[in-house]
């Protein structure tokens, strides 16, 4: 059985009031299909505006496609109740770009990677702690670093920390928004490298958001290239600089 099946997602905003524009009135994305197997890293592949975050955010459960549906581990998502919503979160789970807004400021790092613990496992303190050290040194941080808060850490630290924090339950599924677009470049590869050895040591799946060739060359298995909304080629990473659509060659050559 496939992990995720996305099957026809059509979403169309309609701009209004004072915010209505030729630009945003009937965008959104149209018919949009993929699977993703476990294991695998698709990436999504567009420029600014194409539809990436809509298709996300569908995935995530966060924005009803108005058709087509998201099956995850063959359970629809937008038919399914709360309980099996409640579980169906500890699998997916989610890294977004901006590291900083993705936290508490107030929270120690502690706090914020113990809080899905606390969700969802119930355990003692000390226990939580071991788990939190050992999380920490999994993403490359040090486990002092757990009595720090936001601001005492770097952007690419605390972007660790969210991945951190997203692995904590063991998902089976990550959506990475853009994980390392607002890294120095340096800080970005050692990032992506590193989730890809996280994906190979844990089997982890991810969904790759990204309007960056190389940054999608390092991380995914495939790749689907978006435009105003539409799905226009999906190819093997190892075959991405040979895309034959026009607009693939436009966005992986340019
Ligand atoms: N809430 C909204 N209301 C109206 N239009 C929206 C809304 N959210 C997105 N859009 C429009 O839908 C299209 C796709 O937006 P989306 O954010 O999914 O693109 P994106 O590829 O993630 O872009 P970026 O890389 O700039 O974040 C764009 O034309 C955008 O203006």
């Amino acid at each position: 059985m496939s992990l995720l099946i996305a099957d026809q997602l059509t979403k169309t905003y309609s701009a209004s009031g004072w915010f209505r524009s030729k630009e945003s009135a009937g965008s959104g994305v149209n018919d949009i299909s993929f699977v993703i197997e476990e294991g695998m890293c698709l990436g999504i592949l567009g420029e600014s505006g194409a539809g990436k975050s809509t298709i996300a955010k569908m995935v995530l459960g966060l924005l009803r496609p108005e058709s087509g549906k998201v099956l995850f581990q063959g359970v629809d998502l937008y038919r399914s109740d709360r309980a099996v919503r409640k579980l169906w979160r500890r699998d997916l789970q989610v890294v977004f770009q901006d590291c900083y807004s993705a936290v508490n400021p107030r929270m120690t790092i502690r706090q914020i990677i113990g809080e899905p613990l606390r969700n969802y496992e119930q355990m003692s303190s000390k226990e939580e702690q071991r788990i939190i050290g050992e999380l920490l040194e999994t993403v490359g941080l040090d486990p002092g670093d757990m009595r720090k808060t936001p601001k005492e850490m770097s952007g690419g630290q605390l972007q660790r920390v969210n991945i951190a924090r997203a692995i904590a339950l063991k998902p089976k599924l990550i959506v990475l928004d853009e994980p390392v677009s607002s890294l120095d470049m340096i800080v970005q590869k050692q990032i992506l490298l590193h989730l890809r050895e996280l994906k190979e040591k844990y089997g982890l799946s991810y969904l790759f958001i990204s309007h960056d060739v190389l940054a999608v060359n390092v991380l995914s298995d495939q790749v689907a290239i978006v435009d105003k909304g539409m799905m226009v080629e999906t190819i093997d990473t190892a075959s991405l600089f040979d895309c034959v659509h026009p607009v693939s060659k436009r966005i992986v050559l340019s």
